[in-house]
């Protein structure tokens, strides 16, 4: 299919564009541009080292970009003069009636969670331990509640907007708890609950913060094949239900090749591939890439790939 007839490219909530990052001499992520499509899952893949955390760290503004426009379209179909004109300006994001785009490179990496609506988990779990599995998604509601209280004592006080929001928080968590099945464990301390409870409420609590693009970095890792096919349908669930759309890193490929709408492969901080889950895998940098041939050799496995493929007439094929 055309680039332009997928929905990452005709409705993106997320465009990178040109993204750069240096670590002094060494360029982790090179000149990288892609699309996210609202409300697709799209798997952000590649060997160790290939730049997947960087770009995830520069989306959710844990680093600044060295180069590169990362612009989130919260809601609304943005005209590409609007973030031209954003980008002219100088200033972080541009919300209308009709629009609200933002462009994550300027912003604060609690701005981007609060105000752009992106939610992030990470590769090792980071939740309060010692907190129950409620405590921690009320937590993460923190900033609505301050905002409740007109950040003063409203909430001691019991002021009638704080408690409204109070317990508006409570039920979103309790309806997170029970969507990701843990509902029963809702007093339990976090870190008692077994490893993939725990990933599962590390989702929930970003999921608590209202976002329209949720980034999970390598959500299966650690997890057995139960409890992968279990985050399969959750994720799934995530987007078919609640239409957010999802960036995730994956080295599990069983869930990416299972539920990912798009896949964007990346190695040594270049994109080298893009494409559906039947695109991807039959391509043969991408396989070149995985089985760790060097550079001069990948065109050689391409030769022998084309040979090998044109013999068996195989197309890819993955769903
Ligand atoms: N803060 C940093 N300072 C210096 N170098 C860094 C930093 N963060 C990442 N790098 C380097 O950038 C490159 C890309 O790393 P990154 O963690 O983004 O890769 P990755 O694809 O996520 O790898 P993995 O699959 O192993 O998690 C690596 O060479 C890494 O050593």
């Amino acid at each position: 299919m055309p680039y332009e007839n997928h929905n990452w490219a005709a409705d993106p909530v997320l465009s990178v564009e040109h993204l750069t990052m240096r670590f002094g001499g060494l360029v982790a992520v090179d000149d990288l541009s892609f699309d996210v499509g609202r409300g697709d899952i799209t798997a952000l893949i590649g060997p160790n080292g290939a730049g997947k955390t960087t770009v995830f760290n520069c989306v959710t503004g844990f680093y600044k970009p060295t180069e590169g426009r990362i612009a989130l379209r919260r809601n609304g179909k943005v005209p590409g003069d609007v973030i031209a004109d954003l980008t002219k300006s100088g200033r972080q994001y541009d919300e209308t009636k009709e629009h609200a785009v933002f462009l994550l490179e300027r912003m604060a990496d609690f701005k981007i969670t609060e105000i752009a609506g992106v939610a992030r988990t990470f590769q090792n779990i980071r939740l309060f331990g010692g907190m129950t599995a409620l405590e921690n998604l009320l937590v993460a509601q923190h900033n609505k509640l301050m905002r409740a209280s007109n950040y003063t004592i409203g909430g001691l006080l019991g002021l009638p907007g704080y408690r409204r929001a109070a317990a508006a928080a409570k039920e979103m968590a309790v309806e997170w708890l029970r969507r990701v099945d843990l509902l029963d464990r809702a007093d339990d301390p976090a870190a008692d609950l077994p490893y993939g409870d725990q990933r599962r409420l590390e989702i929930a609590r970003a999921l608590c913060t209202n976002p329209v693009l949720l980034c999970l970095d390598e959500p299966a890792a650690g997890l057995n094949p139960r409890e992968s096919a279990e985050l399969n349908g959750l994720l799934r669930s995530i987007r078919d239900d609640h239409g957010v759309s999802v960036l995730l890193i994956e080295h599990d490929m069983g869930v990416v090749m299972g539920i990912s709408d798009h896949i964007v492969v990346l190695d040594y901080g270049k994109k080298i591939s893009d494409g559906t889950a039947s695109e991807v895998r039959s391509d043969p940098k991408v396989i070149a890439a995985y089985l760790g041939v060097d550079d001069e050799e990948v065109e050689e496995v391409e030769r022998d790939l084309e040979v090998t493929s044109g013999a068996t007439g195989a197309e890819g094929g993955a769903r």
